[in-house]
C-alpha cells in the first residue's frame, strides 16, 4: 500500500469514529485516541494553520460564553430533534442574521453539528457547555480574563522572573490592586461565588481520590462517634467532606471543614459536618484527628507559606494522625494539559505553582513530614493523594 492509500485508509478510519464516536471503550483507550488524533492533527498542521488555531483560541472562548449567556447551549442540549434558526429563535432572543453567522461558527469548530442547511443539532460540545460545568464559559472569562490578559505584560516588565508574591502577579497587573487575590475574590461577591462553583465542579467527570485511596482502612480502624476522624483544611464549601460522608456513610466519627469566615459564613451545614472558622497561618486547633486533608491548599501558596500551613498542621498531630495532600504531582516528562494549564493559572493568580515529585519531597521534608506513599488517582491531571506523617513519629 501507498503512503496515500494507507493516509486515505487512516481519514476514513478517523471520520468513521468522528461520525459514530465509540462510546463503550474504557477512559484509558478513550483518552488515548483522543490524545493520538490531537497530537496527529498539530503534526500535520502548516503554519498558517497554527497561526490562525493559536490567534483565535480567545474567540472561542468568548464565543462559548455567547453561547452561555443566551441560552443557544441549553436550548439545543435539550432538544430531542435537531432544531431550524427559525426554531431556535423563538426559544432565545438573537437576531436571526446574527444567529446565522454564529452557528456557522460553531458548527466549524465542532461546537454543534449542522445536519443541513439552517438546521442545527447539539454534539458532545453544546451538551458539555450546556451541563453544569457549562459554567467554565462565565468563569474564564470573568474571574481569570483579567490575569491570563495580564500574563505577558507582567512577565516582561518583571525579566520573566518566576513570580513567587501574591501581591505582585499577573492577578494584581489585571485587576490594578493591591490585594492578596483571596482578600480581593472575598471583596467581590461576584467572583467569589464563581470561584466557590468552579471550584467544586472543576474535576467534574474525573475519577475521584475516594476511588483510588483506601480511606476508610488507613483512618477508619476503631473509630468511635468522638474520633476526629476528617479534617478538611480549606475545605471551601467542603464537596469533599460531603463525599466521604456519603461514601461511608456507617464509618464513626467526625467531619470537620475548616475555611476562613466569608467561605464558612455561606455553608449550608449537612451530613452531620461542622463548619469552623480556621486561619491555617495559625495552629491547628484540632489536636489529634486521624486525617488533615488538604486538597488544593499548597498549590495556592511558594514555599515558605506553605511550609507555615503544615507545620500548623504538624503541632496538633498524634501517632494515630496523617496529613493527606490532595494535589497535582507533576511528572518528569510529558505533564498532562491539564496539569499543565492548572500550573499557569497559579503562576498568574496566585505566584504560585504545581509541583513535581521532587518539589514535593523537598517540601514536605524542609516542613518535618515524610511522605508514606504517593496514590495517583487521574491520568487527566495527575491528580494524587501525598500520604505524610511527621518525620518524628514515623
Ligand atoms: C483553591 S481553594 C480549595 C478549596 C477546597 N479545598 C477544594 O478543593 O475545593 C483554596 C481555599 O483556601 C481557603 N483559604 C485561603 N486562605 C485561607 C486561610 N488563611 N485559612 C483558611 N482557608 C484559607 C480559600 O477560602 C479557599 O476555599
Amino acid at each position: 500500500m501507498s503512503q496515500t492509500e494507507e493516509i486515505e485508509t487512516l481519514i476514513a478510519q478517523l471520520e468513521h469514529f468522528a461520525n459514530a464516536p465509540p462510546e463503550d471503550i474504557d477512559d484509558h483507550t478513550r483518552r488515548n485516541l483522543r490524545e493520538a488524533s490531537k497530537n496527529l492533527s498539530i503534526a500535520v498542521e502548516m503554519h498558517g494553520d497554527t497561526v490562525h488555531r493559536i490567534g483565535n483560541s480567545a474567540l472561542q472562548l468568548y464565543m462559548a460564553r455567547v453561547g452561555y449567556d443566551s441560552n443557544l447551549w441549553k436550548v439545543l442540549a435539550e432538544s430531542e430533534s435537531a432544531l431550524s434558526i427559525a426554531q431556535i429563535g423563538e426559544k432565545i432572543c438573537f437576531d436571526p442574521t446574527l444567529l446565522k453567522r454564529v452557528l456557522r461558527y460553531y458548527q466549524s469548530l465542532r461546537m454543534l453539528e449542522q445536519p443541513e442547511d439552517d438546521v442545527y443539532v447539539a454534539n458532545n460540545v453544546t451538551k458539555a457547555l450546556a451541563g453544569a460545568d457549562g459554567i467554565a464559559a462565565e468563569y474564564f472569562t470573568t474571574v481569570l480574563h483579567a490575569p491570563f490578559e495580564a500574563i505577558p505584560r507582567y512577565l516582561k516588565s518583571h525579566n520573566y522572573q518566576n513570580p513567587t508574591n501574591p501581591i505582585d502577579s499577573p492577578w494584581q497587573e489585571g485587576y490594578q490592586t493591591k490585594d492578596h487575590p483571596f482578600l480581593w475574590l472575598q471583596r467581590h461577591p461576584d467572583h467569589f461565588n464563581l470561584f466557590m462553583q468552579w471550584m467544586r465542579l472543576n474535576r467534574s467527570g474525573l475519577p475521584s481520590w475516594l476511588d483510588t485511596f483506601p480511606l476508610a482502612q488507613i483512618i477508619g480502624q476503631n473509630t468511635n462517634n468522638d474520633t476526629v476522624l476528617f479534617v478538611d483544611v480549606g475545605s471551601g464549601l467542603g464537596h469533599q467532606s460531603v463525599e466521604v460522608r456519603e461514601r461511608f456513610p456507617d464509618l464513626p466519627g467526625r467531619v470537620i471543614i475548616q475555611d476562613t469566615p466569608q467561605v464558612i459564613g455561606t455553608v449550608e451545614p449537612s451530613h452531620k459536618i461542622e463548619p469552623q472558622v480556621y486561619d491555617f497561618f495559625k495552629p491547628q486547633p484540632i489536636h489529634g484527628a486521624r486525617a488533615y486533608y488538604l486538597r488544593m491548599i499548597l498549590h495556592d501558596w511558594v514555599d515558605g507559606p506553605a511550609i507555615e500551613i503544615l507545620k500548623n498542621q504538624i503541632s496538633a498531630m498524634s501517632e494515630e494522625s496523617v496529613i493527606l495532600i490532595d494535589e497535582i504531582v507533576l511528572p518528569k516528562k510529558g505533564a498532562s494539559w491539564r496539569a499543565t494549564q492548572m500550573d499557569m493559572t497559579m503562576l498568574a493568580a496566585v505566584a504560585a505553582m504545581e509541583r513535581s515529585e521532587n518539589q514535593w519531597y523537598g517540601l514536605l521534608n524542609e516542613a518535618g513530614l515524610e511522605i508514606v506513599k504517593i496514590w495517583k488517582y487521574t491520568e487527566e491531571c495527575d491528580d494524587c493523594i501525598i500520604v505524610a506523617k511527621p518525620t518524628n513519629l514515623v
